[in-house]
């Protein structure tokens, strides 16, 4: 790392670390951690293993997480394009394993963007309940929906809201939340230098207060025994045991319980927050001189059975509002079918359920949850987008290509990961080929990476304009 850390954040350490400061300023002259995390609604972990064209070298705190060398770059490969893992330094596994989601609950991720935790929650949900993964800023919310698509996430919401907006429509809903809460970013400092230009005292200050605001609407939307994850990647003692300790005074309603993997991850600092409480001890510090990553700070809480819950919620309207029913969705629904029973007829039953298509404008998504009502709400994607509806014919949606396989398909057309077709395909030009005319699965060693339309000898390309390698 060449930029100079800032004198008030190395002063800080100094005073907090005493003798392990030497160490944990010498973590910033080595070079960062790169890790990737394989994506089970791809590929299983020991597949991975074999297929690697990468030197992988297991993480402890996490089944699915690998280190990778410097040097190679798995986000060049189609592999990466193909959704088969997920690019994730090692020390940001730890939050979404924390949470421990478990197939069929309702998941609320706050703070998603770009989408490492989200796409990793999705992953432990094996495609049952309902992940909503949520940010603030639009753009980062297109690109949480897009990573959420190129990993086959099916039963995912992407919002674009406020904390206190989706707090207004679903108190008490979520059996998990994850708050990876914006922060002051230390422990980026090694691996984006711009951290260090952005940082300032004044700015742990206020992400502490925006880290309380954000922590005050998670607590009213999670259900009496829920669990909470709290995590940020910064060391700052204010923004990581205060934020906690501060919490836990405004909700006496929750308690902090143990994280797992005490081996690896340092004990939270009681003496780092006031009024000092021992619980702080089961927080977790991921430090960058004491394990190989880039350091973050873990919170696990349960929001007690019998809490009072004062505000109950209010009676869910569950009927379907009238957008969500717009004119042209039987149509819709019919261009689908017609689609599905040529091209897909082995998942077209799977994709049947009359009462979870949803159709935003033209375009048909498949819904994991068909009685919420998501009117009023900044919604980009809810669940499996199959596609849009054109006059008279059904295009198929990229998402949709990202979650079949080339047996549930009646056209496709596989190419070796090292063949120079995959690169032509991926910069968005047609391949000349020979094949049954109409839509074809494009596969890169079997596994889906897009669309392309069999036509007159070609193949014509479908890979998005906006995900095109140049
Ligand atoms: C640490 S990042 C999240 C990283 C993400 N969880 C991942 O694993 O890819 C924090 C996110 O919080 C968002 N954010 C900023 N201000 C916010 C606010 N007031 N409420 C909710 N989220 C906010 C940021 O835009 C950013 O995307």
């Amino acid at each position: 790392m060449t930029s100079t850390l800032p004198a008030a954040f190395t002063e800080r350490m100094q005073s907090l670390l005493h003798q392990d400061f030497e160490a944990f300023l010498e973590s910033y002259r080595k070079s960062i951690s790169h890790g990737l995390r394989v994506n089970p609604l791809k590929i299983d972990r020991d597949a991975f293993i074999t297929l690697s064209p990468f030197e992988l070298e297991s993480i402890p705190w996490c089944p699915e997480g690998f280190r990778y060398p410097d040097g190679a770059r798995p986000g060049k490969h189609p592999y990466h394009a193909c959704g088969l893992y997920y690019l994730q330094e090692p020390s940001a596994m730890s939050p979404a394993e924390a949470l421990g989601a478990q197939p069929g609950e309702r998941i609320l991720d706050l703070c998603a963007a770009p989408g490492g935790k989200s796409t990793q929650l999705a992953a432990a949900l094996q495609g049952e309940g309902l992940l909503i993964a949520n940010e603030i800023h639009p753009q980062r919310a297109r690109a949480l929906s897009e990573n959420l698509e190129r990993c086959a996430v099916q039963n995912a919401v992407v919002t674009n809201e406020t904390p206190e907006r989706l707090m207004e429509r679903f108190p008490l809903f979520f059996d998990r939340i994850l708050v990876d809460a914006p922060c002051s970013g230390e422990g980026m400092f090694r691996k984006l230098p711009e951290a260090i230009e952005d940082w300032s005292p004044e700015k742990v200050t206020e992400c502490h207060h925006m880290q309380l605001d954000i922590l005050d609407a998670a607590a009213r939307m999670l259900a009496p025994g829920g669990t909470l994850v709290y995590s940020t990647c910064t060391f700052a003692p204010l923004e990581n045991e205060q934020s906690i300790t501060t919490f836990l005074t405004r909700h006496p309603e929750f308690e902090l319980i143990p994280l797992p993997h005490p081996e690896w991850f340092a004990p939270g600092q009681p003496a780092w927050a006031k009024p000092q409480t021992d619980d702080l001890r089961l927080t977790a510090r991921l430090w960058p001189h004491l394990l190989e990553g880039e350091g973050h700070y873990l919170a696990k809480l349960r929001k007690k059975e019998d809490s009072q819950n004062d505000q109950e919620p209010p009676k869910r309207k569950e009927k379907r509002a009238s957008k969500s029913l717009p004119a042209g969705r039987k149509e819709a629904i019919a261009a689908w079918q017609k689609f599905a029973v040529e091209v897909i007829p082995y998942t077209a039953k799977r994709l049947s359920d009359e009462s979870a298509f949803l159709l935003f404008g033209d375009q048909l998504f498949y819904s994991p949850a068909p009685t919420l009502n998501w009117d009023g709400l900044k919604v980009l994607r809810v669940g499996l987008h199959l596609g849009t509806v054109k006059k008279n014919r059904f295009e198929p949606g990229h998402a949709l290509a990202l979650v079949l396989s080339p047996e549930e398909v009646v056209g496709h057309a596989n190419f070796k990961a090292d063949d120079q077709e995959v690169m032509r395909y991926l910069r968005g030009e047609a391949l000349l080929r020979e094949g049954e005319p109409g839509w074809t699965l494009v596969t890169v060693d079997g596994f889906s990476i897009g669309w392309g339309k069999q036509a007159d000898g070609q193949l014509k390309n479908h890979y998005p304009k906006g995900l095109r390698w140049v």
